[in-house]
């Protein structure tokens, strides 16, 4: 069945990007996000990061962008073939720890993220916004309030109990390997070093894939998108899959925002994508400096794991 929903799109207005709707056809379900009118509490993204800058640019000089355009140059030389297979295998074990969502939600708070240009706030913060933001224009989606909370919980494999793993196999943007790395990639030019950029077998255009296979099917690179969705699934979550799916490719910027590595898609992909673009908007644009108030959502979002997730998971 296919029903129509709504999706808000931006428009500029002074400093602040006001929600517009558009038809969007989803299957499964009808509704239609909150239109921003003058204070209701509809989500306004801003035009500007907490820098004053652009979103995600990755080419403006500055400090902080001199090491994002590091961390992508050590992410692209290493994220190969071998390497995301070794961290499937390993990963797959979730042997490292048992514990809740919500106290994984308080381990981020030690997680810095250094790929991110527009985002110096402990990452419990960003959760809340994502989801605090979401919440506002779809009040009665629920599994999409969990979704933005949960879906950078990921990035708990950078800290020592989880295995330390470097920054550059836990954050950043996401792609596949086994196929070639499309030039929409940030910083692309740093894969030149990569060996898998040189196999024959690993780079043309669907390389290892065939067409129409199935992201499910498609190795991406690996970090904390991979390892929630997995965390997720092997612990019987009841997420529905357009909320697993976004846990795991909301960092696949060369799918979901430059359009490229559709011919990877099949059906049910494409249709997890729409969802997929109406959550991108509130994961990067609800950055901000303004904190939400911890306590005083906790209770919702207690609720809402209970719902969705066993009490403790394997991690
Ligand atoms: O720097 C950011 C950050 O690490 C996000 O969590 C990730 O989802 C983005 O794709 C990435 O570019
Ligand atoms: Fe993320
Ligand atoms: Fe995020």
């Amino acid at each position: 069945m296919t029903i129509s929903i709504e999706k808000p799109m931006f428009e500029e207005v002074s400093t602040f990007k006001k929600n517009k709707t558009e038809e969007l056809e989803l299957d499964g379900g009808f509704l239609t996000p909150k239109m921003a009118t003058d204070g209701d509490e509809a989500f306004l993204a801003p035009e500007m990061n907490a820098f004053g800058r652009q979103f995600r640019d990755y080419d403006a000089e500055n400090e902080r962008q001199k090491s994002v355009e590091e961390f992508y140059r050590v992410q692209h030389i290493n994220q190969t073939v071998d390497f995301v297979k070794k961290m499937r295998a390993e990963y797959g074990k979730l042997d490292k720890k048992v514990m809740s969502i919500w106290e994984c939600c308080e381990l981020l708070n030690d997680v810095v993220d250094e790929s991110d240009p527009d985002l110096d706030e402990p990452q419990i913060q960003h959760l809340l916004q994502s989801a605090e933001a979401i919440r506002k224009d779809y009040p009665n989606e629920d599994w999409l309030h969990l979704t933005a909370l949960i879906h950078d919980l990921g990035k708990v494999i950078t800290l020592p109990q989880f295995g330390g793993l470097p920054q550059w196999a836990t954050v950043g943007d996401t792609f596949p390997v086994g196929c070639a790395f499309d030039e929409s990639i940030v910083h692309h030019k740093y894969f030149l070093e990569n060996p898998d950029f040189h196999n024959p077998a690993y780079n043309t255009k669907n390389g290892i894939y065939t067409e129409g296979c199935g992201l499910n099917n498609v190795m991406m690179s690996w970090g904390h998108d991979d390892y929630m969705y997995l965390v997720a699934k092997e612990n019987g979550s009841t997420l529905p899959s357009a909320g697993q799916f976004i846990i795991r490719y909301h960092s696949f910027y060369p799918l979901h925002t430059a359009g490229e590595y559709k011919h990877l898609m099949n059906e049910e992909d494409k249709e997890n994508l729409k969802w997929l673009h109406v959550f991108n908007k509130y994961d990067l644009y609800s950055k901000s400096k303004v904190h939400v108030d911890v306590e005083k959502v906790k209770p919702y979002y207690m609720s809402l794991i209970q719902k969705y997730f066993p009490e403790n998971l394997r991690w």
